[in-house]
């Protein structure tokens, strides 16, 4: 006999899996599909992988900047070995993601899922019935779609390389791009990035951008910009990506420029659930135009940045939602990074915005390289911009690059959620020295 679920949840990402131990801890019976790999994108080929990379550049930037403060050598990269040590963490995933779903009491399937009918999911022929559908299954790289397009790898392809080759270069000027880039440089490459515009990571500060492509490429990552690729072609001496007045050499080409949802291969035709290159349209509860089917994570259209923390916070929604609550979700604000070196982030209203009500915001345009945090550890950047209303004295937006962006930003994102004024933050007591007690410096 079939057994009939509560809940199916399709993909076994960060989307999926919160959503089915949510369910699972309110009683409700649930299975939970997987693909490909057990965890998802995030810790088999995502933020996590790429962090444990990041780390050696890190390291080793941060012995350089210490060169002549107190330091003598700046570390080599040794790329096997940091495969390996990512490779340490990420082997166990899938595994150890499957074993906490299943002893949690959440019945597994691994196959693809698809919608041959409402009411009907199959998995690879067999068909699982539930009460409710959630589609969490996030999205894939584009490749561009230009002459030689099979000689693109991928970013996954990227983070599990066994041997850097000499010239690696990247398509797309976003957050893959920048990132992927500023490891292949600090392990010793020769690396492009290739953006057809002038204005690559365009959702975030024009002026910051600037400033991180500086010092990228004064630490050698070549960015070609205004170049629109029209084919690869493969000679003797590598692979030549082309375009007018353009050809360059390289021995590997990432395309960076962007991702796809996986929308299309769901049989989403079948039970009248539309999608767009964003993702699956919802609406404010996160419910597609079928009233059984719901889509969270990466592969919904939501108007927030796609990330493992939102894709967490959707999934807690919905898991309340399908159980008590009705009332539509609300987000709070989202803070995004760009992992490179250094690290660029931002929250909530930007100084382009900002700058548009001058009556009503103050922008605390900042360089904070001298201060003591930065000095310390001899960093050669350090900027924020802070947006403050004027009636209240409360942060409502924050800019920040620098080595430890990604730590402040989050402070920030405290300060702006919770609402707290410079006279309630120094009502506490922080440790000294540290970058939180640099956070009364900000207002
Ligand atoms: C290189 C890279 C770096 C990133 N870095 C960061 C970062 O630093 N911070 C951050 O917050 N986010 C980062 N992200 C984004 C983050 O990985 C995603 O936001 C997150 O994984 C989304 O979770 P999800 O569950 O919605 O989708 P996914 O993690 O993509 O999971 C979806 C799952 O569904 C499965 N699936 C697809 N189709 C089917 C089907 N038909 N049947 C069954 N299963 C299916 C897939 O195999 C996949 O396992 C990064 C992404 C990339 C690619
Ligand atoms: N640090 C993080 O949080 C992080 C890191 C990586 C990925 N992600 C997630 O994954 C998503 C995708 O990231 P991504 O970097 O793959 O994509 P992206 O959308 O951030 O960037 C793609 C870039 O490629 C450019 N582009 C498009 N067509 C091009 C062309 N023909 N030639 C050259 N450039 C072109 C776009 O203008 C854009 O700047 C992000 O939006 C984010 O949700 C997050």
């Amino acid at each position: 006999m079939v057994k009939q679920y509560d809940v199916a949840v399709i993909g076994g990402g960060p989307a999926g899996t919160a959503m089915a131990y949510g369910l699972v801890a309110k009683g409700k019976a649930v299975v939970i599909i997987e693909a490909d790999l057990w965890g998802g994108t995030c810790p088999n080929r995502g933020c996590d992988p790429k962090k444990i990379l990041l780390s050696a550049v890190e390291a080793k930037q941060a012995s350089a900047h210490l060169q002549g403060h107190g330091l003598t050598g700046v570390p080599t990269v040794d790329w096997p070995a940091l495969m390996a040590t990512k490779r340490g963490y990420t082997d166990g995933i899938n595994d150890g993601t499957l074993h906490g779903l299943t002893g949690a009491g959440i019945d597994t399937l691994h196959g693809e899922a698809y919608f041959q009918a409402d009411g009907q999911l199959t998995v690879d022929g067999e068909v699982v019935t539930a009460t409710d559908y959630v589609i969490a299954t996030g999205q894939r790289p584009a490749i561009l779609p230009i002459k030689g397009h099979e000689y693109f790898q991928t970013s996954t392809d990227f983070l599990d390389l066994d041997t850097m080759p000499k010239r690696v270069t990247f398509v797309g000027g976003g957050y893959a791009g920048f990132e992927l880039a500023t490891i292949v440089r600090a392990a010793g490459a020769e690396v492009h990035l290739i953006h057809h515009n002038d204005r690559p990571l365009k959702a975030f500060d024009a002026k910051m951008v600037q400033a991180l492509m500086a010092n990228l490429t004064a630490q050698g990552v070549v960015f070609d910009l205004g170049v629109d690729l029209t084919a690869i072609t493969k000679a003797a001496d590598g692979l030549h990506l082309q375009a007018p007045d353009f050809d360059l050499t390289t021995d590997l080409v990432i395309s960076a420029a962007g991702r796809l949802p996986n929308a299309d291969h769901l049989g989403l035709e079948n039970v009248g659930v539309t999608f767009n290159r964003h993702g699956v349209q919802v609406n404010g509860h996160l419910q597609t135009a079928n009233p059984h089917i719901y889509a969270i994570g990466d592969v919904s259209d939501t108007p927030v940045p796609k990330l493992t923390p939102v894709a967490g916070y959707e999934a807690r929604y919905l898991v309340d939602e399908l159980t008590d609550s009705s009332a539509a979700i609300s987000y709070p604000v989202v803070p995004t990074q760009v992992y490179a070196a250094p690290k660029l982030a931002q929250v909530g209203l930007s100084a382009e915005l900002a700058a548009q009500q001058p009556d009503r915001y103050t922008i605390n345009d900042l360089d904070m390289t001298a201060w003591f945090s930065y000095y310390r550890v001899q960093a050669p950047q350090a900027l924020a911009k802070v947006m403050v209303e004027k009636a209240t004295g409360l942060v409502v937006g924050a800019s920040v690059l620098s080595d430890i962006a990604d730590e402040m930003i989050n402070y920030l994102t405290l300060l702006i959620q919770q609402k707290i004024t410079l006279p309630a933050l120094q009502k506490l007591v922080l440790a000294y020295p540290t970058p939180a007690s640099d956070l009364q410096y900000l207002y």
